[in-house]
């Protein structure tokens, strides 16, 4: 279980987070939701140990891992812009964590991964021959090899659109399934961490909102703002379909 207990972070007197008081479970999808601005790759980084926290503890699984630095923490990110090599092919790009630390996974691991992700074909490609969901599933890959024991997402599915969108789900899912995988990713579209996640925290100005099942938040958001932002928003995106299709398209279904 990763804890955080009254988090607190500044940036130059000015303070991002605050009272961020949390608890996420092994094997966990949970998505943090908010506005541009509202602190969530700040709390991403955080719990990475990419950035220092200014007050309060974290743990995970009972160990209190505040002052253990990124490297020795063992979660690992999938960056936005996926971050691959693009002088290395496909299998090297997936392979090159474990050239330093081959044992981590064996031959086995890495292919049923390869398997899981459905990349055996794509294997000998170069990065720019890729499409945005296949270098999306490299990076995934990539990051799986390594046995992180925390994986976060930072806005996985920005980049993409229509099915590729929900195929990255599933394998965002499957991964979490198969690894029994606590995965944490930031979001700013209530859509897609209403439809992935178990759990969604929404952040707004730097404070935890709600955090809850998407169920739940739906059907009781606990406050006037989660309401607006997670109701508008999917109006938004309702009206644009039948925008699209017209109010007759008597099949669509927003959530
Ligand atoms: N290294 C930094 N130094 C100073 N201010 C920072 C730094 N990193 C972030 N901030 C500020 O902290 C606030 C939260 O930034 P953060 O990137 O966490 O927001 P976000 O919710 O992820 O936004 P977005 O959805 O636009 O990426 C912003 O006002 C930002 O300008």
């Amino acid at each position: 279980m990763l804890k955080l207990e009254n988090v607190k972070k500044a940036y130059d007197g000015v303070t991002i987070l605050e009272h961020i008081n949390l608890e996420i479970e092994d094997g966990e999808i949970v998505s943090i939701l908010g506005p541009s601005g509202c602190g969530k790759t700040t709390l991403l980084n955080l719990i990475l140990g990419i950035t220092e926290i200014d007050a309060g503890k974290l743990y995970f699984n009972g160990e209190d891992i505040t002052e253990v630095p990124m490297e020795k923490r063992g979660f690992n990110i999938v960056f936005q812009d996926y971050a691959l090599f693009p002088n290395l092919n496909v299998y090297q790009n997936i392979t090159y964590g474990l050239k330093n630390r081959p044992s981590i996974s064996t031959k086995k691991e890495v292919d049923e991964l390869i398997g899981l992700l459905g990349l055996q074909e794509h294997l000998k490609k170069r990065i720019d021959q890729l499409s945005g969901g296949q270098k999306q599933r490299v990076a995934l890959a990539r990051t799986m090899v390594m046995k992180p024991r925390i994986l976060l997402l930072d806005e996985p599915l920005s980049a993409l659109d229509g099915v590729i969108k929900e195929s990255i789900k599933d394998r965002i899912r499957a991964i979490a399934q198969e690894y029994h995988l606590t995965t944490i990713i930031v979001t700013h579209d209530p859509e897609e961490a209403l439809t992935l996640s178990d759990r969604v925290m929404i952040v707004n100005e730097g404070a935890i909102a709600q955090f809850g099942r998407p169920g739940d938040i739906i059907e009781k958001p606990g406050n006037e703002f989660v309401k607006k932002f997670i109701l508008n928003q999917l109006e938004i995106k309702k009206n644009n379909i039948f925008a699209l299709f017209g109010a007759g398209c008597p099949n669509v279904q927003v959530s």
